[in-house]
């Protein structure tokens, strides 16, 4: 069969448009998307720009008052005439205080509710792999802290802010045009120049710097976790210093982008106060003009001014919200980078839907019969093609192949052969481009990734050993397994011993990617862990890869022995160990190109008989 000619499944096609597309742009700004994830708290950020107003509104009335107070109290009136705006002054005292707190207190939550549903959001999406395959780990840490609060930062700074300053700017400039039409259009004037124009420059200026501050600082978090990691390798070739110098290139940069951040906040400051100044003075010329020519009061112009002056703090954080919104935008693309990492595996059309059980092999989930008429127990792969793109080659062509249940089978080749690759669609981190994948006569293609992993399960080249200790590292995978069950997992495993000798038994930390124990503990912890899962089939990718030649041959032997029983999928390029397994594939660029079993292939012509005499 020609590669190309090899019609795409549609689960295929759609995970292979999904692989091939860049993480998806949906064309809006970051900015737009990231006020829109606040959408399920709208009206509790609605609630916040109300509060706002009332409390920049008070503390501008606060003002207006007082001015008119003192300015009134000098002409001597009878008491009585002061005792409202008394009450007053000391009301809006007040609700200044209580609205900007409940302002705080509001925003604030659904900022960090908004947070809390983003951050799962984020976690959903590492939780299905692709993006943590495509990220380098320090710029992924990067992404999910401070890029997830940059959407905090556009949400307590750049949304309810300027709602409540165009709210409360509006009714102060009413309010002096009412008072005298000159000073209420030079106070309108000076806010749009401070509130808007000033703002807009300013995120013009912080755009640049902030797109480069996200980016350096993933660049940064990279170096640095690099180079924490690597550090025994990067000591042992002598690669340090150029190591600490790329983490100072990284720092320098970041601090340099910090300085012309500040310069545009000076600038934004420096400007705003200019301007506030300049407008103050214009109210001040034009009401004393006003007042001179008698068709204004002097209690009128010391509320004009004062009022005009109250009304500038409203404005006065705008700018440097708007030199930030370069970053935040910024933060937001990488935020939204992950977000819209495609899915590598299509999702099942009836999500949540249960495997069939493996006693009544197919048939009994209530599905359409197309994965369960004519079933086999085990794991069946037909005319298996995957390739990683449409340009791409082949990985693997047509793959026949069978594990009955309780037998153990091993796929061998060289490297490049598809042999991963088979691995990825069978614990379903792959879709088939063709072809099909049935679990005791189920499609695998069928369920969600969870369900299958659940059933096919195993070790994996490199697998994790988390930093905690052997029992954790064991309870992973079963959570509720007391310690006889440990005990048995690791007795099958041939490590009980080992563990036994360790000075805290189940209880000893083994550190750092299970830094403390030997390649052949790690693997071994790792096969009892998948065991306790109890999988129904055991896929083992090339488990003695990492080890050194005189521990592969025991480790794989006590892998197999531990193993029986189960059903087995052995994938190696080492065919040590072999005589013990039912039936061996050999896997050619792509192509089972023999199949028998040890006894069989060795007498036979081909790569496994030329394999064996190397
Ligand atoms: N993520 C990927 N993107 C593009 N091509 C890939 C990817 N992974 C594997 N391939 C290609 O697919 C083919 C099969 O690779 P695979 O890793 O499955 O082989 P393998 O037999 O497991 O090799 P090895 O033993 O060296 O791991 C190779 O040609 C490889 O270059």
């Amino acid at each position: 069969m020609s590669g190309d000619s090899i019609p795409q499944s549609p689960a295929g096609a759609a995970a292979q448009a999904g692989h091939d597309a860049r993480p998806a742009a949906p064309g809006r700004d970051p900015l737009w998307r990231m006020i829109a994830l606040a959408r399920p708290r709208s009206s509790r950020f609605v609630l916040g720009v109300v509060l706002g107003a009332l409390a920049t509104g008070s503390g501008v009335a606060l003002l207006g008052v007082a001015a008119w107070l003192i300015a009134r109290a000098a002409e001597h009136p009878p008491i009585t005439a002061l005792s409202i705006a008394v009450v007053a002054t000391r009301a809006l005292g007040i609700s200044r205080g209580v609205t900007r707190y409940l302002e705080r207190l509001v925003t604030h939550d659904a900022a960090f509710r908004t947070l809390a549903d983003v951050r799962v959001r984020v976690y959903q999406r590492l939780a299905r792999t692709e993006p943590v395959r495509r990220f380098r780990s320090g710029d992924l840490v990067s992404r999910l802290v401070s890029d997830t609060d940059a959407t905090q930062d556009l949400l307590v700074r750049g949304l309810t802010p300027p709602l409540a300053a165009v709210l409360t700017g509006g009714s102060a400039v009413v309010f002096c045009t009412v008072l005298l039409v000159p000073g209420g259009l030079a106070l309108g004037a000076g806010l749009v120049l401070a509130g808007l124009a000033v703002p807009l420059f300013a995120a013009a200026l912080g755009r640049r710097p902030g797109q480069r501050q996200a980016a350096a600082r993933g660049e940064l978090a990279t170096a640095l976790v690099d180079t924490l990691y690597g550090a025994p390798d990067l000591v042992a070739y002598g690669a340090m210093d150029r190591a600490v110098a790329r983490v100072n290139d990284a720092d320098e940069e970041l601090t340099r982008i910090a300085r012309r951040d500040a310069a545009v906040l000076g600038f934004g400051a420096g400007a705003v106060s200019l301007i506030t100044g300049l407008t103050v003075w214009g109210t001040l010329l034009l009401g004393v003009a006003a007042v001179e020519g008698g068709s204004f009061s002097a209690v009128s112009l010391a509320v004009l001014v004062l009022t005009a002056l109250a009304a500038f703090e409203i404005v006065a954080p705008l700018p440097a919200v708007a030199a930030r919104l370069g970053s935040i935008r910024a933060g937001g693309e990488r935020l939204f980078g992950i977000l819209d990492t495609p899915p590598e595996v299509a999702p099942p059309p009836e999500p949540g839907r249960r495997l069939p059980s493996a006693e009544g092999s197919g048939g009994t989930d209530g599905s359409d019969g197309s994965d369960s008429g004519g079933a086999v127990e085990g794991l069946r792969v037909r005319s298996l093609s995957v390739r990683y793109g449409p340009q791409e080659p082949w990985a693997l062509k047509g793959v026949d192949l069978g594990v009955a249940p309780g037998s153990t089978v091993a796929v061998v080749g060289p490297s490049g052969a598809g042999k991963s690759t088979l691995a990825a669609v069978l614990l379903r981190f792959r879709d088939p481009d063709d072809g099909t994948v049935e679990l005791d006569g189920a499609d695998i293609t069928r369920y969600d990734a969870d369900e299958v992993r659940g059933a096919v399960t195993g070790v994996p080249q490199d697998p994790h050993i988390f930093a905690s200790t052997v029992r954790e590292n064991l309870r992973l995978a079963a959570p509720a397994s007391d310690d006889d069950r440990l005990w048995e997992a690791l007795e099958r495993v041939r490590l009980a011993g080992d563990v036994r000798a360790m000075p805290r038994g189940l209880d000893t930390e083994v550190g750092s990617h299970g830094m403390r124990l030997s390649g052949g503990m790690r693997q071994r912890l790792a096969l009892a862990r998948a065991l306790l899962a109890a999988p129904r089939v055991l896929v083992l990718d090339e488990p003695t890869a990492h080890l050194d030649p005189d521990t592969r041959d025991a480790v794989t032997d006590d892998l197999l022995t531990a193993a029986e029983g189960y059903s087995t999928l052995l994938i190696t390029h080492d065919l040590a160990g072999l005589e013990r397994v039912d039936t061996v594939y050999v896997v050619a660029e792509g192509e089972v190109v023999q199949v028998g079993t040890h006894e069989e292939l060795a007498d036979q012509d081909g790569w496994y008989a030329r394999a064996l005499r190397v």
